[in-house]
């Protein structure tokens, strides 16, 4: 699109902007008030642009810049959509100041992780290199600040704790513009891109234009375990509005205070926002974020042939779920070629749960010999239990019916109304449930209790689920050891503590949990192992794998060997001991072998088109511990440059 044609767009909608402020009278008195500030006094000349100006105290407003302003220094997309007078910033700030002890309290494990978030932040503002030499050097101590849990604490008061931005913002009424807003972000080169529209951040729900804080916390890991440029990642939060009603009504909200925009409104703006940064930046890779499920899998088959983008909750998990449930085999002294014998029960079946779901039967089916038969004996072995509102209930709520009809929930057969596609290909036929004792509805107590699984995994987003009757059901599993995937985040939303799990189903069992806890004492000198089974293992290794293979997508086999590579990755050992996860102390290691294996896929596919120097000739000539190298020598560290002035 030519620049004319931008520039045009852009005024028209600043025209449609300063109509719609003249029908509210908030925003009128605050362009009244800008007004009566020209007129009052000179205009002060500034000789900076973009970020320069956010980053000198004497000239930033931050949250106050008016849209005006925002166009005319280039600071458009640069913060949060809502522009606040000085007024609100000063009440903004002092609601942060006392609700500090009440955050302090709301911790997760350590109630001081927020303040420790805070210190942490003001040290990346200050000196980038300095605060990843910290995070990498103490990564298992600050993972779980700058990352989960503590990022969803972060999220949720991201209006009291926002000081400078960081990332993009694109909103809904930034249609027509994005291709030029993508200019306003000062670095020439973007390697790797989080993107979310903050519809379900962590399991703590839509926290709209707030869930930027998680794609600034991946972007951490990026860095600390990808070893990927930090001048070369962007955090981009969408903002399509909230359906949030709680931040709808909040004076100090960020964002746009308007119902999220749906169907091909929706989807014209993430088009739009996709062209834009793969415009100006053709190489980038892009990952999708915590965006609700009703989204994230038609986005993910929308754009994953045509560009350089993954799912993280979809297809990261996916592998890290596969490399733990191999896990748990090897942990029973079995062969991983005896996976497709384990019986798995799902609880939660939204876009984490089906994209494990999916990724488990295809290996099933692909040691079983990777045809039809195998494909449909692998479906055999899992039981799937969600508890949805329906769609159409919403529209009936008005009609009087029964509270208990608007569910569908329990276990997922054939027979259930309205059943979403993605979970169809999991539902139990009706006569073979019945056979097991089952029926449609069945509670994950019940189906526990008949199916006696090896394996219990939770992607629900409900604390506790996995109740005291659930545990006490699972004694009786058929397995030798037991596996329970409590892998729902942040901490209260683990389906299962490791305490509840060993103390009540027994010390032999495996435990793995999507947010870190600490391991559990078992008395007469034995410990129950926490494994953290968290996508964390997965994503910065695909990432930097296909940034360096320079493959055009990221296939279904580039993924599937990430995930072979964290299963492999443990010793048999540690394996047996019910360590079937590396320690956060090891992911650099740990992302450097994905990304090697990631990178050998992409050639092995004939997707490889080389980075930088490295060609794909190049690249085809690689032994595996060349690319193993080649990988590490293209990990950015955290160490101190020489600097030497020049001038322009
Ligand atoms: N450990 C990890 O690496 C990892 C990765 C991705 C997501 N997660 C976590 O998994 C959770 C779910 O994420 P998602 O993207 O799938 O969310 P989602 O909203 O798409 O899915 C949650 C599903 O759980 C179902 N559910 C709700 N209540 C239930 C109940 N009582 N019993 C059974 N099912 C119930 C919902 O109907 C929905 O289908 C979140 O807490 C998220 O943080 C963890
Ligand atoms: O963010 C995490 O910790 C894992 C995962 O992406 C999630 O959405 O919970
Ligand atoms: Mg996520």
């Amino acid at each position: 699109m030519s620049n004319f044609s931008n520039q045009i767009r852009a005024s028209s909608s600043l025209i449609k902007r300063l109509k719609q402020r003249m029908t509210n009278p908030a925003a009128l008195m605050q362009a009244t008030r800008h007004f009566t500030t020209l007129e009052g006094h000179r205009p002060t000349i500034v000789h900076k642009r973009s970020l320069d100006i956010l980053h000198d105290p004497w000239f930033n407003k931050g949250t106050a810049f008016s849209m005006t302003e925002r166009d005319r220094l280039d600071l458009r997309g640069l913060l949060p959509p809502n522009v606040m007078t000085s007024e609100q910033q000063i009440q903004r700030f002092k609601a942060d100041l006392k609700r500090l002890e009440v955050q302090a309290r709301d911790g997760p494990s350590d109630p001081y992780a927020l303040a420790k978030w805070r210190i942490l932040n003001r040290l990346h503002d200050r000196n980038e290199t300095m605060y990843y030499q910290v995070l990498i050097a103490h990564i298992e101590e600050y993972a779980p600040i700058v990352y989960t849990p503590t990022v969803g604490l972060v999220c949720q008061n991201y209006s009291g704790l926002f000081r400078r931005p960081r990332g993009m913002y694109f909103s809904a009424e930034d249609r027509g513009e994005m291709m030029s807003m993508v200019y306003n972000w000062p670095a020439e080169q973007v390697d790797m891109i989080v993107v979310t529209d903050g519809s379900r951040i962590l399991g703590l729900g839509d926290l709209g234009v707030q869930g930027i804080g998680i794609a600034i916390g991946k972007l951490d890991l990026y860095v600390a375990a990808a070893g990927i440029n930090p001048q070369r990642v962007l955090p981009v939060m969408i903002d399509v509005g909230t359906n949030n009603e709680k931040l709808l009504k909040d004076p100090m909200y960020l964002g746009l205070q308007e119902h999220r925009l749906d169907g091909d409104e929706y989807i014209a703006v993430i088009d739009e926002f996709m062209e834009a940064v793969f415009t100006r930046w053709p190489h980038v890779i892009v990952q999708f974020e915590d965006f609700q499920s009703k989204w994230a899998f038609k986005l993910l088959q929308r754009y994953r042939n045509t560009y350089r983008m993954f799912n993280d909750d979809v297809q990261g998990t996916a592998g890290v779920a596969i490399a733990g449930l191999l896990g748990a085999v090897r942990a029973q002294g079995r062969p991983m070629i005896d996976f497709p014998k384990q019986k798995i029960v799902v609880a939660g079946a939204g876009s984490a749960g089906i994209g494990v779901l999916n990724a488990a039967r295809k290996t099933m089916a692909r040691m079983l010999g990777n045809n039809e038969s195998a494909f449909e004996s692998a479906g055999r072995q899992f039981w799937v239990v969600d508890a949805k509102v329906r769609n159409d209930a919403l529209s009936i709520i008005g009609m009087i019916i029964e509270l208990a009809a608007l569910y569908t929930q329990g276990l997922i057969t054939e027979e259930r109304e309205n059943i979403d596609p993605e979970a169809l290909p999991f539902a139990r036929k009706v006569k073979e449930a019945s056979r097991q004792g089952l029926r449609e509805g069945a509670s994950l107590a019940e189906v526990v209790r008949e199916v006696k699984p090896d394996v219990l995994l939770g992607l629900s987003a409900v604390g506790g689920l996995f109740s005291k009757e659930v545990l006490e059901a699972l004694k009786g599993s058929t397995s030798t050891r037991p596996a329970i995937f409590a892998m729902s985040n942040p901490t209260k939303n683990a389906e299962c503590t490791p305490e509840e799990a060993f103390s009540i189903v027994g010390d032999n069992i495996l435990f793995a949990s999507g947010s870190p806890f600490q391991d559990v004492d078992l008395g007469n000198g034995h410990i129950g192992h926490c494994n953290q089974g968290n996508n964390m293992y997965l994503f910065p290794g695909i990432g930097l794998g296909t940034l360096l293979s320079g493959s055009r997508i990221i296939s279904d086999g580039m993924l599937q060997a990430a995930a072979e590579c964290l299963a492999e990755y443990m010793a048999e050992e540690e394996v047996l001991n019910g360590i079937i996860y590396p320690s956060t102390s090891r992911i650099r290691d740990i992302t450097k072998e994905v990304a090697a294996a990631v990178v050998k896929e992409a050639i092995k596919e004939d997707l490889a088109e080389g980075y930088r120097e490295m060609d794909a000739r190049e690249l085809q000539k690689l032994s595996q511990e060349e690319i193993v190298e080649y990988v590490k020598n293209n990990m950015w560290s955290p160490d101190y440059p020489t600097l030497v002035f020049r001038r322009d």
